[in-house]
């Protein structure tokens, strides 16, 4: 029997090849940036994670801009500033954001709105509110130019540099804008658009088969005859996997090895890694062990409960191919979300450019409770109005209480009982 660190290394080991083909040039696709798809509207590059680094076309800022409404000043000007002798300056020019880069003339104060290019010559802005009058006069509108003779006085010197958005200083051109691996999230495509980057190269997202074995199930919603049940680990591994980052192609088999195979020989050259859930235990009818023992799948007793029956290998499909990646679950849904938790999800995850682990915390268990001492056990629990955990039962049918936890309570090898109060590591799950 194997730890489960130990089953955790050898998942993550199996999609190494995976996870260097995906970083290979070749996989990467193109998008627009901003170009809408799909019923949601969904930002095309949203979420993807770069191929390459993307360098910076220009500099941001492109040109030396007031941060402030204010005037703009040849800081030389104010040297001898003082509130008891305040500089009085004549009014120029104005520039507003758009306006083009206009010129400074030494002994005036420029009035510049936040973004406007600072005009030539000045080399600081004192916002409007620090001088006097404390407000514009004659501008507005479509005004850009004040009465001959409107002056404004300054009480203190300034500093060059003071409220300029100097050029480059929020990227240099040619400097990394975003490397590869980066996660397209809001900010990061806010500063490919203001880069005027139209699309990028992101990775490509891997293709899943997700396949679900059993006799007795039945899709969501379709009528049940006695003895069957509704399928839940399709849509739950499929919502699992697309939060993962990964596109799911799904089959629901029955228990049947060749159908098994047909549905893996059906997906060569379609999908980049197989999960199935189900068929793996000690039946008569282990219709995944059936299929896959002779085809190179090895199956494993991982100490964990639940999830202990464990699958993984790499099967053939076409000949002269590398084969694909297949990892077995258990068919109870708690024992395969779980096993998807623990071994699969943080591999994925960080596949998509996105956190690998959940949340952590040491909480104090708000009762007594017992575990398997030779297996590490993950229970679902609730964090009470106290903070402390309540953990439910561990047999692994009990998908309702799944569904309603917060999170899930990490009880180690070893452990075979604890007081009310220990302290347990848990994963958040309430995201
Ligand atoms: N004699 C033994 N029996 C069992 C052992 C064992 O060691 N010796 N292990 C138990 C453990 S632990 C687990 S976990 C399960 C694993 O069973 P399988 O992976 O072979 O899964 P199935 O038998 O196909 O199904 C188990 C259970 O889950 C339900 N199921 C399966 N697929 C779905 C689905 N897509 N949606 C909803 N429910 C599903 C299925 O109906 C069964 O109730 O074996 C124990 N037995
Ligand atoms: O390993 Mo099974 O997953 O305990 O129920």
């Amino acid at each position: 029997m194997r730890t489960f660190v130990e089953h955790q290394r050898a998942v993550r080991e199996l999609l190494a090849p995976l996870h260097s083909s995906l970083e290979a040039a070749e996989g990467a696709e193109v998008l627009a940036l901003d170009a809408v798809s799909g019923p949601h509207g969904r930002v095309r590059a949203h979420g993807r994670v770069l191929a390459h680094d993307v360098i910076a076309p220009g500099d941001l800022p492109a040109f030396a801009n007031s941060q402030m409404d204010g005037y703009a000043v040849a800081s030389a000007d104010l040297a001898a500033a003082r509130p008891e002798q305040p500089v009085e300056l004549p009014v120029g020019r104005t520039t507003a954001a758009g306006d083009p880069i206009r010129t400074h003339a030494r002994g005036t104060a420029s009035p510049v709105m936040t973004g406007a290019a600072l005009p030539h010559g000045a080399d600081a802005v004192v916002p409007v509110e620090a001088a006097d009058p404390p407000r514009f006069r004659g501008l507005g509108g479509s005004a850009h130019d004040v009465q001959p003779g409107t002056t404004a006085r300054f009480a203190h010197p300034v500093a060059a540099g003071t409220f300029v958005r100097a050029i480059g200083t929020d990227v240099a051109r040619g400097a990394v804008l975003l490397p590869a691996g980066a996660r397209l999230g809001p900010a990061q495509l806010g500063t490919l658009a203001a880069a005027g980057i139209t699309e990028v190269a992101v990775r490509r997202r891997i293709t899943v088969l997700l396949l679900s074995t059993g006799h007795e199930l039945r899709a969501a919603g379709a009528p049940l005859e006695p003895g069957q049940i509704h399928d839940a680990n399709t849509p739950m591994l499929r919502a699992a996997l697309d939060e993962a980052g990964a596109l799911v192609r799904d089959t629901l088999t029955p228990d049947d090895p060749e159908a098994v195979v047909d549905a893996l020989e059906g997906s060569a050259g379609l999908v980049d890694l197989v999960i199935t859930t189900g068929g793996v235990s000690a039946g008569a009818f282990e219709v995944v062990r059936d299929a896959l023992a002779a085809r190179g799948v090895e199956f494993v007793s991982v100490a964990i409960q639940p999830g202990g029956p464990q699958g993984l290998g790499r099967v053939i499909l076409s000949p002269g191919t590398a084969g694909v990646p297949v990892v077995t679950f258990p068919g109870n849904p708690v024992s395969a979300l779980v096993s998807f938790e623990l071994f699969l999800r943080p591999v994925l995850r960080a596949f998509a450019g996105l956190a690998p682990d959940r949340p952590r915390a040491h909480l104090k268990l708000a009762h007594a409770v017992n575990s398997p001492i030779g297996k590490h056990q993950v229970r679902r629990g609730v964090i009470d109005g106290d903070g402390a955990v309540e953990v439910g039962a561990p047999s692994s049918h009990l998908l309702h209480a799944y569904a309603n936890a917060t999170v899930l309570v990490h009880l180690p090898v070893g452990i075979d009982a604890l007081p009310a109060g220990a302290l347990v590591d848990v994963w958040r799950i309430d995201d």
